[in-house]
């Protein structure tokens, strides 16, 4: 029946969950929402076990992962380690600033950086224009 699917689901996790599992001795990952328990794969791991620690201990390993751009079969094996999925997921390209369970900071709050518009080109000019045309007599009566 759906065994496989009950299997993949495996455990919810909250944020806070995964949090404190970053050493050599139990390392998870948390990429796409789901759990990895990866503390066996560390040695295995043709990236090394620096990159996994690392990327265990951002909190959420999504873009790291992403960023290697990992081949079909590395991410088949990915599915021997899954222990779980992050309840109520967000992903990271939804806040570049936010890491899930990296500080307890609640998901929608997002410390985006304020992106200031230009300033409005011509208003100096504009300025310049006002005044020169006020300063120049009006041409009335001149025939
Ligand atoms: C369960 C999770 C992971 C599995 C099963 C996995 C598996 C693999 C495999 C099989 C490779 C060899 C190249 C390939 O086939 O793509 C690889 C390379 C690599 N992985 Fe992972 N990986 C995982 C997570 C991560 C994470 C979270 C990072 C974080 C940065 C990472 C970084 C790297 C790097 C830097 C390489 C080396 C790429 C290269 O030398 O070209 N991996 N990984």
């Amino acid at each position: 029946m759906a065994e496989d699917e009950a299997a993949s689901a495996k455990k919810l996790f909250s944020a806070s969950d995964v949090v404190g599992h970053a050493s050599r001795k139990d390392c998870w990952v948390v990429i796409h929402g789901k759990v990895y328990d990866v503390t066996k794969f560390l040695e295995d791991h043709p990236g090394g076990e620096d990159v996994l620690l690392h990327a265990s201990a951002s909190g959420d390993a999504t873009e790291a992962f992403e960023d290697v751009g990992h081949s079909t079969s590395a991410i088949s094996m990915m599915n021997n380690y899954l222990i779980g999925s992050i309840k109520d997921y967000v992903p990271p390209s939804a806040s570049e600033a936010t890491t899930i369970g990296g500080n307890d900071v609640p998901p929608n709050f997002r410390r985006m950086p304020q992106k200031k518009g230009p300033p409005a080109p011509n208003t100096f000019l504009d300025f310049l224009l006002l005044c020169l045309c006020s300063a120049l007599p009006l041409p009335l009566g001149t025939t």
